[in-house]
């Protein structure tokens, strides 16, 4: 469990990270979007305790991180990929932390094996490793201690489309199991496969917080019909707002019964009727790309 309460950054005249408040909690994979510069590292740092808050707070699984007894028994961190000893073997790296975690070298190797890199690539040094076998490498380390809660800042970066699938697949696997994941990116599309959850910052701000399927699907109903003219008249005369879309449909806020029922009492051949796609979140997401990203400010 993650909690994050009034958490508050500011750096000079910027205000990183605004008031920022939400949970992660256990059986979830929790999707941190946000555009470039929106303050998402920073709240993961905030949490992992290496940033201090200006005001505000954090806690994992109840506890402050810097009054965790043994953080990594806890709480697996990811912040950055490449931020691992260059000149050590995999293998290496892991059996340090190990040692420090007090964990086995038998864990090492179940992880070395979880993540695809047990055999020849483990004798490798990290420097010679691609960012994709990094992201793989900073994985099992951040099981390594078997914590209970998982924080990954942008854990698909350098993967190939097989390794993005793979990685969904630990970290569904991970909350399925009762754990909790946080993981950060700046790709709507890319933690839609995987969240339950949602939490988009923006500006240092949040700016959407609940469960996937109700932000997706926020939208409304998108309905599309063979007269497309008729269609239009008979939305109108149910008293349904709607707007016309680029492909010749609808998009509609009411529910699907009232639409369905309207189109068929006029005669009409409806082609599709579903819940809209992401238009609503992606819409607002990209608006925030557009106005808020500060990366190109700072
Ligand atoms: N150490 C720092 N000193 C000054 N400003 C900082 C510092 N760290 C972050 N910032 C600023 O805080 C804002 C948020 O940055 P942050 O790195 O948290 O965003 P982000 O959402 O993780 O972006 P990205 O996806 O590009 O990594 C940016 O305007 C950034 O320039």
């Amino acid at each position: 469990m993650i909690t994050v309460e009034h958490l508050t950054k500011g750096y000079g005249a910027v205000t990183a990270v605004d008031d920022v408040s939400f949970e992660c909690v256990p059986g979830t994979v929790t999707g941190f979007l946000g555009p470039n510069g929106a303050g998402k590292s920073t709240t993961m740092r905030m949490i992992c305790g290496l940033t201090p808050p200006t005001s505000g707070g954090s806690t994992v699984n109840g506890v402050a991180f810097r009054d965790l007894p043994n953080p990594g028994r806890h709480i697996g961190v990811l912040l950055d990929a490449s931020a691992q000893h260059a000149g050590r073997t995999g293998r290496e790296v892991l059996g340090l932390s190990a040692r420090l975690l007090g964990v086995s070298q038998q864990r090492v190797t179940e992880m070395l094996e979880l993540v695809g890199l047990a055999g020849p690539a483990e004798k490798r040094r990290v420097g010679n490793y691609s960012l994709g076998m990094r992201q793989r490498l900073g994985l099992a380390h951040a099981l390594l201690g078997d914590p209970t809660v998982l924080m990954l800042d942008e854990p698909a970066n350098g993967l190939d489309p097989e390794g993005i699938y793979w990685m969904r697949s630990v970290l569904r696997d991970f909350a399925d199991r009762g754990g909790t994941v946080m993981l950060s990116s700046h790709l709507l599309r890319e933690v839609e496969a995987v969240a339950d959850h949602l939490v988009v910052i923006g500006n240092g701000k949040i700016v959407a917080d609940g469960a996937k399927d109700e932000l997706l699907h926020s939208g409304g109903l998108y309905v599309r019909g063979l007269a497309t003219d008729a269609l239009e008249k008979v939305l109108v005369d149910a008293g349904l707002s709607s707007q016309p879309t680029r492909d010749g449909g609808f998009a509609v806020a009411g529910d699907a019964e009232t639409v369905g029922r309207a189109a068929a009492a006029a005669g009409i051949v409806l082609l599709e009727l579903r819940p809209a796609d992401s238009g609503g979140l992606e819409e607002m997401f990209l608006r925030l790309t557009s106005n808020d990203s500060r990366k190109d400010a700072a």
